[in-house]
């Protein structure tokens, strides 16, 4: 079944603990997002674990250089998955994957700003990654146009394990189930939902109705 993953856009630990509190029932995978991690550093990912041992916990590193090493830093705080830029040479996903093997951890390869993202999720795959994640960033998300629509299709044409990130919402996320996705990241819809508690738990529904 396709995973719930809780995309974490917040600037604080404790703001985004206080969510993660609220919507732990309804997700299998925290993520950390870029800008958190930027923010609060390592920490956040180790004070996240204690809180949630039982979740998966997603760095979103975005590493493009040091694989082996921005990786280790991730798995001894804690972390379970990180991801690494998909557009980058293969030797940093490669590092990254050798250090995820020694610390029993996973990668994940993020797509953004990669061309052929399916012939790119192809290679990678065949590297040992996790999943690849079809992914239109925040700022590719505002362009005018911008429809998930595309990802999704792209994900399902790939024929390898994959997840779906940019702007997945109530209204979307049945068409990435539908597409055969891993896992559905869900980062504004929830965070920025009046009520997040809610917002996970009816996108849970979509996945398991
Ligand atoms: O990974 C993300 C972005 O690069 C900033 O860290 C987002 O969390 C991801 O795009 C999902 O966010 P939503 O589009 O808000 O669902």
């Amino acid at each position: 079944m396709t995973k719930l993953q809780v995309a974490i856009d917040l600037l604080t630990t404790e703001a985004a603990l206080e969510l993660a509190e609220k919507v732990a029932p309804y997700v299998d995978i925290i993520e950390l997002g870029t800008p958190l991690i930027k923010a609060e550093g390592l920490k956040v990912i180790t004070a996240m674990k204690a809180a949630h041992p039982n979740k998966l916990v997603f760095a979103d590193l975005k590493t493009a250089d040091t694989g082996a090493l921005e990786a280790e830093m991730a798995f001894n705080a804690g972390a379970d998955l990180v991801t690494v830029m998909g557009a980058v040479d293969d030797a940093t996903i490669i590092g990254a994957i050798e250090a995820a093997k020694k610390a029993g951890k996973k990668v994940v390869v993020d797509t953004i700003g990669v061309k052929n993202r399916v012939q790119r999720a192809k290679e990678v795959t065949a590297f040992g990654v996790e999943f690849v994640e079809f992914h239109a960033g925040l700022d590719e998300q505002a362009l005018p146009g911008y429809n998930v629509q595309k990802l999704i299709s792209e994900g399902r044409e790939a024929q390898v394990p994959f997840s779906i990130a940019g702007g997945v919402n109530i209204n979307t996320i049945k068409d990435v189930v539908a597409a055969g996705a891993a896992v559905a990241v869900a980062g504004g819809a929830i965070y920025g939902a009046e009520d997040p508690a809610a917002a996970a738990k009816a996108l849970k529904e979509a996945i398991i109705s």
